[in-house]
């Protein structure tokens, strides 16, 4: 367990790798380059270059202001790149799409909208037949818990259950990639953890593709298979460390050496400028 404290970035395990597929997403020498003021420009993302694989469970942390957003937006296709290359599955981004999901940290449900109708709500839009959209919807209310809140509206319902809704109604679309934005950054610890349990187990059965912003750093090593650690002005990857599958959600993990050694060789790499 404790054979990659000294560096964690050269680990390899045919183990840890099994189960992954090919090159999912692929960026090289992004930036990201903001106008204010139509006169200033601010260099927000500098030269980033990373790949995540097929089936994979990638965070990007790092402090406030290293991009993470900037980067989680990109990918979704919500926010131009200034210079580099970016593929999904071969394609260059040309917009947000189907292939990807999205789960915020701000509650972005519709109030209007039971939680069943939530989970459907692109189902419906892309016009699939009555009984399977049921069959699906069910499925993921059952897999995120809320089946007894199918008919609850958004406001009868905690932060925790919000963005399991969401993440089930992100889920329901099929998407190939599950982009997601500091989702748990606004839930108290204990609902917090429960929900990284929840997504590890979602994650394991749907063996979809995750990627993780956090500014957490416990958060991504209990989630991740790796992790893109960033630093801030400008934004660019420090280094990418691969998590140990040992220090991946054990009960009790946390409080192990090996897990509060990664933590503070994460935290060195950010510049103790994080949180956590
Ligand atoms: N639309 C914009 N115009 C100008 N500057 C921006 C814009 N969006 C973000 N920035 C700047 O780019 C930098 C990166 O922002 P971004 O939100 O991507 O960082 P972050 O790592 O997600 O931070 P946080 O954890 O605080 O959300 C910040 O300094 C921010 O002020």
């Amino acid at each position: 367990m404790a054979k990659l404290i000294s560096n964690y970035s050269d680990y390899t395990d045919t183990e840890e790798s099994a189960g992954l597929g090919p090159i999912k997403i692929e960026a090289q020498s992004l930036s990201k380059v903001y106008e204010i003021d139509g006169k200033r420009t601010f260099l927000a993302l500098d030269n980033v270059s990373f790949d995540i694989r097929q089936n994979e469970f990638v965070s990007f942390v790092g402090p406030s202001g290293c991009g993470k957003s900037s980067l989680l937006r990109i990918l979704a296709g919500l926010e131009e790149f200034t210079s580099g290359q970016l593929h999904i599955s071969g394609k260059e981004i040309e917009g947000p799409g189907a292939d990807r999901g999205m789960v915020f940290q701000s509650y972005t449900l519709f109030p209007w909208l039971t939680v069943r109708e939530n989970i459907e709500f692109g189902l419906t839009l892309k016009n699939v037949p009555l009984f399977e959209k049921r069959r699906i919807a069910d499925h993921f209310m059952e897999l995120v818990q809320l089946t007894r809140f199918a008919k609850s509206y958004p406001k009868e319902l905690s932060g925790g259950m919000k963005q399991r809704v969401a993440i089930a109604r992100a889920l329901a679309n099929n998407p190939e990639v599950l982009l997601m934005d500091e989702p748990f950054g606004a839930l108290d610890p204990q609902t917090k953890s429960s929900m990284q349990e929840m997504l590890l187990d979602i994650y394991r059965k749907e063996k979809t593709t995750v990627v993780f912003i956090t500014h957490d750093i416990e958060e991504a090593i209990v989630l991740s298979e790796r992790i893109y650690v960033m630093q801030a002005h400008p934004g660019r990857i420090a280094q990418v460390v691969q998590v140990p599958r040992s220090l991946r959600s054990q009960p009790g993990v946390r409080d192990t050496e090996a897990f509060i050694q990664l933590k503070k060789h994460i935290h060195a790499l950010i510049g103790g400028d994080s949180n956590h």
